[in-house]
């Protein structure tokens, strides 16, 4: 069966624990075919951010043609978008879809990845055409607390790890792609959710890189008889 499409834009992170690489490999391992559109090109690991390189606003403009002439994904989620030019563009762009936004503002690490312009072209164009958003409690506090049925406050969980790089992202694109598969907003929440709580679980005893190590976007665990769970 043709898998839905879900289109994600935002940044590439270097160590691969965030961003395109954690959007990606979530929507392939629960079945919709990712496209991506790439705002950012991050230095990055687990560790911290070292340099951000934004895309010129004309290529992502020309990603994001590329996407939605050909593929007509009905559904985009946004990550890093970098700068308050792109916010509007998406949002200009993919107001007709239905918007996952995941407003990143701050890494894990510290790093800040949107500032008071992005912050502010956020409230004016994006907000208002999404579907969901998906601040965690700082990012709310940001964004002036904006409120509503669309509006997923993230909070962490119950799993103790610090293996949790690129958990936003993950649980927003688990998001994403249950309401292509067709939930409605309370189940796909619910099911994004249980799929971090789980993921987090496989990943716990990861040991990479010397930092906040990524979460499990993808993998899982092998029974002890070697099997797949
Ligand atoms: N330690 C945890 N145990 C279980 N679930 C968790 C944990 N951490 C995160 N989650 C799940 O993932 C969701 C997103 O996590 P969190 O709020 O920490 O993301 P974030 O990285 O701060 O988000 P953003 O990408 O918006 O900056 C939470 O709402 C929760 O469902
Ligand atoms: C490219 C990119 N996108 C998103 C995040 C946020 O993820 P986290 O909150 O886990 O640091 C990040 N650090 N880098």
């Amino acid at each position: 069966m043709t898998p839905p499409v879900v289109l994600t834009v935002a940044a590439s992170d270097s160590g691969g624990g965030a961003g395109i690489a954690a959007d990606l490999t979530t929507f392939a391992a629960l079945g919709v075919h990712g496209a991506c559109v790439v705002t950012a090109v991050t230095a990055q690991d687990t560790l911290g951010v070292r340099a951000v390189h934004r895309v010129p606003l004309d290529v992502v403009e020309a990603q994001l043609d590329a996407v939605l002439d050909d593929l007509d994904p009905p559904v985009v989620k946004t990550g890093v978008l970098g700068s308050p030019e792109v916010v509007a563009l998406v949002a200009r762009r993919c107001a007709d879809r239905t918007l996952v936004v995941d407003p990143v503002l701050v890494a894990t690490t510290g790093a800040v990845l949107g500032d008071e312009a992005v912050v502010a072209a956020y409230a004016e164009h994006l907000l208002p055409v999404a579907a969901v958003v998906t601040p965690n409690e700082r990012e709310h506090a940001a964004l002036g607390r904006p409120d509503g049925p669309g509006v997923v406050v993230t909070r962490g969980g119950g799993v103790a790890t610090t293996n949790d790089h690129g958990t936003g992202c993950t649980y927003s694109s688990a998001l994403a792609a249950h309401l292509a598969l067709g939930a409605d907003l309370p189940a796909a929440t619910a099911a994004a959710a249980s799929y971090v709580t789980r993921q987090l679980l496989v990943g716990r005893d990861w040991q990479l890189g010397r930092g906040r190590g990524p979460v499990a976007h993808v993998h899982t665990a092998p029974t002890p008889e070697g099997d797949i769970a």
